[in-house]
């Protein structure tokens, strides 16, 4: 579902985010992405997304080729992708519903499923009740699975999340994590970027930790992770 082939990124003003990274999240597949700040983490999942190039190297998400692909087919694969953000990045001037059917609305899904598609996603991540409200009348993670809602209303194959849990206390943070583990149950890859190491050893999944633009340790990849070695 994403595949890493010797990927190097230079930004123009920054120097080089990642030196050399190949790595594989197959169908289905939950991995964490862990590794001090600077280490690449954002970097990486912008490039799984396209909103970034690689320098060097092959990204592929979702069988999209970053040496094939060209801006215009973003929007494209863009659809069977969804992408969690730290920040939520919900529209402030609509309910929760609103911002789910949203996300259905781009994609020119049937004006009539819409709205029934938008209350099951809602329900499906605890927020049955919460239709009628604005972000702003949301605690931060109900935001956040809002958010997860609008991400995974289309069925992505891929659920990338860039610090989903940052702005959340461990309880939160928790039921985020729960809900990114059943959404993955489901059968949606998921690829989740994290600070939050207690998080991380709190389940038994695939941890790739960076280390100043490159591979640190896979534990998919038969190494042990950093994050279980120095606890
Ligand atoms: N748009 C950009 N232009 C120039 N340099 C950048 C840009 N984005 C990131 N960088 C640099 O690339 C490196 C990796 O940054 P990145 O944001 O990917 O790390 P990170 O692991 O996500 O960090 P954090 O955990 O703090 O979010 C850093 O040295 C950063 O300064």
């Amino acid at each position: 579902m994403i595949r890493f082939t010797d990927v190097v990124k230079e930004y123009a003003k920054g120097g080089t985010a990642l030196t050399g990274v190949s790595f594989n999240v197959a169908k289905g597949e939950f991995a964490f992405l862990t590794g001090p700040s600077g280490s690449g983490k954002s970097t990486l999942l912008k490039l799984a997304y396209f909103d970034e190039w690689p320098t060097r190297g092959e990204v592929e998400t979702c069988g999209v080729r970053s040496s094939a692909a060209q801006r215009k087919d973003v929007p494209f694969l863009r659809r069977k992708l969804g992408i969690v953000f730290q920040d939520y990045r919900l529209l402030p001037d609509r309910t929760a519903e609103q911002n789910v059917a949203f996300a259905l609305e781009v994609t020119g899904a049937p004006q009539d499923t819409i709205r029934d598609r938008a209350v099951r996603a809602l329900a499906q991540v605890g927020l049955a009740s919460k239709g009628t409200a604005l972000p702003q009348e949301l605690s931060g993670g109900e935001r956040q699975r809002v958010a997860i809602a609008r991400a995974v209303v289309n069925r992505p194959l891929v659920l990338l999340a860039d610090e989903p849990t940052g702005n959340l206390d461990e309880r939160a943070a928790r039921g985020v994590l729960q809900l990114l583990q059943e959404i993955n149950a489901a059968g949606t890859a998921v690829l989740m970027a994290t600070h939050n190491l207690d998080l991380v050893r709190s389940v038994d999944m695939r941890v790739i930790e960076l280390s100043r633009g490159a591979i640190a340790f896979d534990s998919g990849d038969g190494a042990p992770p950093a994050v279980e070695r120095t606890s």
